[in-house]
């Protein structure tokens, strides 16, 4: 029996991987097992904390006092051997600690929240217990301690012992239960019952061949009053007869209950399709643990792909898994998941309540689902006997995690997929530059659709340089040619998408007449505006120069921010447009929950004729009736200094560009820019995902940048900026003797939006090919750290970053 249980506590302000000892109560000691939570003391005081069982053993002999296990949360691990084992795996792959891993894992509302409480002790007095307490063992803490006076009466009273503060540990996670009804008579008491109703009472003889169907099966009593058209008064009555029992019937929260999606059959795949369906189906048969990237161009049908694959898993008696990007952005994708699986379908995402997210991950975990489909923290999903994992969309920068643990979806898939023996497929139209060099190094098995369904064909793109049509006509949103392109689709009952790209708002300058923006000299990476400083800087390497008056390129005037928002273009196009019906999506409108959805749902049905939305709109749309999409501003992520930004608007142009001319009537695409010649835009003016890639590997090669170096990003950020700085100069000394010589240090320099919630960052970027050193330092940094976290100082790490900024 084990006695003593190796527990990993959750302290935000003493964080540490090594678990401390507690000793298991007698009591418990057959019943602890690794991955429960418990409730444990801390410290000095009458501090408790929630924490994790690693390990239990039954050493006898230990050294000194150990304290005892408080209370166990769960009656079952919430964390099985898979989890434990991904947590430190995920600690050490991020460099986060383990506790954080073991959060990040499981539902927000298991995470353990903390109340302090004033307690009465054996020698309060009576006065004590009726003024402070009235007559309650233990009062709130704030409620009774709001002034100075008050908070010093209560000093005074712990110090002679008449109260004591007390830390508890509240489990958040409710249950929800409705009434049920069951019976414990036998089909012939329940006949033998009949015999004695009096014959007018039909309802009372409804009731009783209800419950005689139910074997022995509660039900919910509102579906058994629906069912068999009883009142609940009549159930009253069974109930005062001994006929039935009222019991509390644990049910889940579905956010999907009352949504009615229809059940869909496979269709017949096409030939690309039929071969990418049978590799990945022969390797789910196989328990190869082997990862695929699907290329398939926008419409080549991957969803088709990834659902018939499923079934292959299920049909081997496996489970599966699929992420999508954030999915609440994406509701026809989990109808068509729902429409295929039915129940054996959870869904996991940000839409969702915490207690519906609890829900489903029990269902999960129970094994009454057996397909999830999720944004990015599905991929901890407690699936037993994975099959398959599949990600789509895999270019998607949401699959990061910005916050510690900073790990990335497709990494945890990979692990996943060796615990499991089981495919990855990666799927996109426009992969991510690393995940398609990988399968050109054949570490990934390329697959390829590259028609679109019905060999449809992609839609036409126009590019319209914005500097020639601006000098045509007063400053406006939209160019001529695309204001006609409108008109002629309203005309015509054809429905539009406009896409207005907001990513790097007014963080750089742009010239109105050339389209220049100014770079950094060493970097080739644009410079971004800082108003406070009032210059352009660099952030990967902190060159700094003054913000420009004229072109340095045309030496024009017409040289500034750049930016517009999406309420502006709106009423900007209804003037222009009087009669057009106007649907807008951005984060004002779709801050309510579901309301994405509806908006959607709405153009869906045709009752507006424009889209117009942010990146939001670019993504997973399936609409038959879109056949103009325009994208108002192509640039804004051109400008913005990161070396993926050619890599990112190359992507949104394609993937908005998609949502054109997808069922029978032919799409068009017109793309605004002030870089018509960028190659970005040139290649995906070609739907040419391909020579987009050669090209930019050519521009990562020279540059030095992923996926031929590695990067690891280190930030530090303090209310004071002097002190942010002063460590980043500190930490570059202290790293650069640990790192190899060929190992490039960049910066120090502050992030370009330096201060956000009134802290200021400052950056460290590590570029490497090969760093033996890299693991053991980065280690050393987040333990040394923690002593400077607690005075207000963060760091932070984040090991192949997306975002520099
Ligand atoms: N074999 C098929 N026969 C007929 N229709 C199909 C077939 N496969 C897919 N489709 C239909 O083609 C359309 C496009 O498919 P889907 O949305 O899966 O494309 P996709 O590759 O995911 O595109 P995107 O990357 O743009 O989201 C859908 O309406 C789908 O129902
Ligand atoms: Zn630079
Ligand atoms: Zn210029």
């Amino acid at each position: 029996m084990a006695q003593i249980a190796q527990v990993l506590v959750d302290v935000p302000t003493m964080q540490t991987n090594r678990p401390y000892s507690y000793q298991i109560p007698t009591a418990w000691q057959s019943q602890v097992t690794p991955g429960m939570r418990v409730v444990v003391p801390f410290g000095r005081g009458k501090r408790r904390v929630q924490g994790f069982v690693l390990k239990t053993s039954d050493v006898t002999n230990f050294d000194g006092d150990l304290k005892a296990i408080d209370a166990v949360v769960d009656l079952a691990p919430v964390l099985n051997t898979e989890a434990l084992k991904m947590t430190a795996w995920l600690a050490a792959s991020t460099f986060s600690f383990q506790i954080t891993c073991a959060q990040t894992m499981l539902p927000a509302v298991m995470r353990a929240k903390y109340e302090k409480q004033l307690r009465r002790t054996a020698t309060t007095s009576p006065t004590v217990a009726e003024q402070l307490f009235h007559g309650a063992a233990s009062v709130d803490f704030d409620s009774v301690a709001t002034t100075p006076q008050q908070v010093s009466e209560l000093l005074r009273l712990q110090a002679a012992g008449e109260v004591e503060v007390y830390y508890q540990v509240k489990n958040q996670a409710r249950h929800k239960t409705q009434l049920g009804v069951k019976t414990t008579l036998t089909a012939a008491e329940l006949t033998s019952a009949t015999e004695t109703v009096r014959g007018g009472a039909k309802k009372q003889l409804a009731l009783l061949k209800g419950l005689a169907t139910l074997n022995g099966e509660t039900m919910t009593q509102k579906a058994f009053c629906d069912e068999f058209d009883v009142s609940e008064a009549v159930i009253r009555t069974g109930e005062q007869k001994g006929w039935l029992q009222k019991v509390a019937l644990e049910v889940y929260r579905d956010p999907y209950a009352t949504s009615d999606i229809e059940a869909t059959k496979p269709l017949k795949l096409n030939a690309e399709q039929q071969v990418a369906t049978d590799r990945i189906t022969q390797a789910v048969n196989g328990s190869e643990t082997k990862t695929f990237l699907l290329e398939g161009v926008t419409g080549s049908g991957k969803t088709e792909v990834y659902l018939q694959s499923i079934a292959a898993a299920l049909a081997q008696g496996k489970t599966a898994l699929m992420l999508v990007p954030e999915i609440s952005l994406t509701p026809q994708m989990v109808r068509r998941v729902k429409g295929r699986f039915g129940k054996a379908v959870a869904v996991l995402h940000s839409g969702l309540s915490n207690g519906e997210k609890y829900d489903e991950w029990r269902r999960i975990k129970r094994q009454e689902a057996q397909v999830v489909v999720g944004a990015r923290s599905a991929v901890f999903a407690p699936l037993d006997k994975i099959g398959l994992i599949i990600m789509d969309e895999e270019h998607e920068s949401s699959y990061k995690q910005d916050d510690a643990p900073r790990y990335h979806a497709r990494q945890v898939a990979l692990w996943r997929s060796q615990y499991h023996d089981c495919p990855v497929v990666l799927g996109s139209a426009t992969p991510s530059l690393e995940t398609r060099a990988r399968a050109e190094k054949g570490v990934y098995e390329r697959l390829v659709l590259a028609d679109r369904v019905n060999r449809r064909p992609l839609p036409e793109v126009s590019i319209i340089d914005m500097k020639t049509e601006l000098q045509k006509h007063a400053e406006s949103n939209f160019s001529a040619p695309l204001l006609v392109a409108l008109q002629d689709r309203l005309d015509r009952h054809e429905q539009s998408v406009l896409m207005l790209n907001r990513r790097g708002y007014s963080s750089f300058v742009l010239c109105r007449d050339c389209g220049f923006v100014l770079k950094c000299p060493n970097c080739d990476i644009s410079l971004t505006l800082h108003m406070d400083t009032h210059t352009m800087k660099c952030h990967y390497c902190g060159h700094e120069e003054p913000i420009p008056r004229t072109c340095p390129n045309c030496h024009s005037r017409q040289i500034r921010y750049y930016g517009t928002g999406t309420e502006k273009v709106e009423e900007e196009l209804q003037d222009l447009m009087p009669d057009a019906r106007i649907i807008r999506m951005d984060n004002d409108t779709t801050r309510k929950k579901g309301a994405h959805a509806k908006l959607l749902a709405k153009f869906g049905s045709g009752e507006a004729d424009i889209l117009i939305g942010t990146q939001m709109i670019a993504k997973g749309l399936d609409f038959p009736n879109v056949t103009l999409v325009g994208v108002l501003n192509a640039d804004t992520a051109l400008g913005l200094p990161d070396f993926r930004a050619s890599e990112r608007t190359f992507q949104l142009l394609t993937q908005v560009s998609g949502r054109a001319g997808r069922a029978e009537k032919t799409g068009h695409v017109y793309i605004q820019t002030f870089n018509p010649d960028h190659y970005a835009i040139r290649f995906a003016k070609h739907h040419d995902y391909e020579g987009f890639f050669k090209y930019e590997m050519a521009m990562r090669h020279q540059g030095g940048y992923p996926p031929y170096y590695f990067t690891v990003q280190i930030t530090a950020s303090d209310l004071d900026e002097g002190i942010a700085a002063k460590r980043m100069y500190q930490l570059l000394q202290w790293l650069r003797p640990r790192l190899d010589p060929q190992t490039i240090l960049l910066g120090p320099t502050p992030k370009p939006i330096a201060r956000v919630n009134r802290r200021y960052y400052y950056q460290i970027v590590i570029k490497y090919k090969r760093e033996p050193n890299l693991e053991k330092t980065l280690t050393t940094l987040l333990h040394e750290t923690q002593a400077q976290q607690r005075q207000g100082l963060q760091i932070g790490i984040d090991v192949e970053p997306l975002h520099f900024m």
